[in-house]
């Protein structure tokens, strides 16, 4: 619709790639210059190549983020990242709350909120995950989730530019499943009404991605959901081949 925000993939290469897989990332930017896409560009790729990867697209229509930050700014916190040290090494946004984080390692609502507080006091976009269990589905509980997850894990003030929500179906990632474009619908429009109730001028226009096995023979189907305003991909951000026709989902 005439006013919905410009939508945005964005591709989330959880723990894959080494320095040599840049060269997805060059083809992803080969190919961006060469024809205007009408929708936002971005790859997260594991903390050890963000700072390799925003190098090499300085100047390019593609953003670089990371997965996850600590919300400190620095101390004696081994082997974490604050988000400061992302925006250093040249990232414009992070992850924050993926379902794989919240399970593996015991991210709860309150920690995910102070991580998107961080990502925002450091100048770079949160990406907010929040989705539902299958056995929440299951037993009907998926709208409470949700409205319980955006109460607990947002920061108080929002921001169409700092802040991105990602519905995740914790069900749909990674396992080829993926809601109806009604249920989808349904979740999306929840999440805008809480956004709203937040802030009236912003609410309407911060950005709501879908996730959850999108791929390219699924992409043009989900993206045209009220509300869906593009897509967090995993697996399929692995290859420009699979993440552009993602992307081609809006051209
Ligand atoms: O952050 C991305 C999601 O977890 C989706 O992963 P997937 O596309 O491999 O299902």
């Amino acid at each position: 619709m005439a006013n919905d925000p410009r939508p945005l993939v964005a591709g989330n290469w959880k723990m894959n790639g080494l320095r040599g897989s840049i060269s997805e990332l060059e083809a992803i930017i080969a190919d961006a210059q060469a024809r205007p896409w009408p929708v936002d560009l971005m790859i997260c790729p594991p903390a050890t190549l963000v700072c390799a990867f925003a190098k090499a697209a300085a100047g390019a229509k593609i953003a670089i983020g990371a997965q996850d930050c600590h919300a400190e700014v620095s101390g004696a916190f081994t082997g974490d990242i604050s988000a400061e040290m992302l925006k250093d090494a040249g990232a414009s946004a992070v992850i924050v709350g993926h379902s794989e984080r919240r399970t593996y390692h015991g991210e709860t609502d309150d920690m995910v909120k102070a991580k998107a507080k961080a990502a925002n006091r450091a100048g770079l976009t949160a990406i907010v995950c929040i989705g539902e269990t299958y056995e929440e589905r299951e037993a009907g509980a998926t709208i409470s989730r949700i409205e319980r997850q955006l109460a607990g894990s947002l920061p108080e003030t929002i921001d169409a530019v700092k802040l991105v929500i990602a519905y995740e179906p914790v069900w749909a990632i990674g396992t080829g499943l993926t809601p109806t474009p009604k249920d989808v619908e349904q979740v999306h429009q929840t999440i805008r009404k809480h956004l709203v109730s937040l802030d009236k001028s912003s609410g309407p226009t911060v950005r709501i991605l879908y996730g959850g096995s999108v791929k390219p023979s699924n992409a043009k189907e989900l993206m045209a959901v009220p509300n869906v305003n593009g897509a967090l991909v995993g697996g399929a951000s692995l290859t420009a081949k699979d993440f552009l026709g993602i992307a081609a989902a809006y051209a």
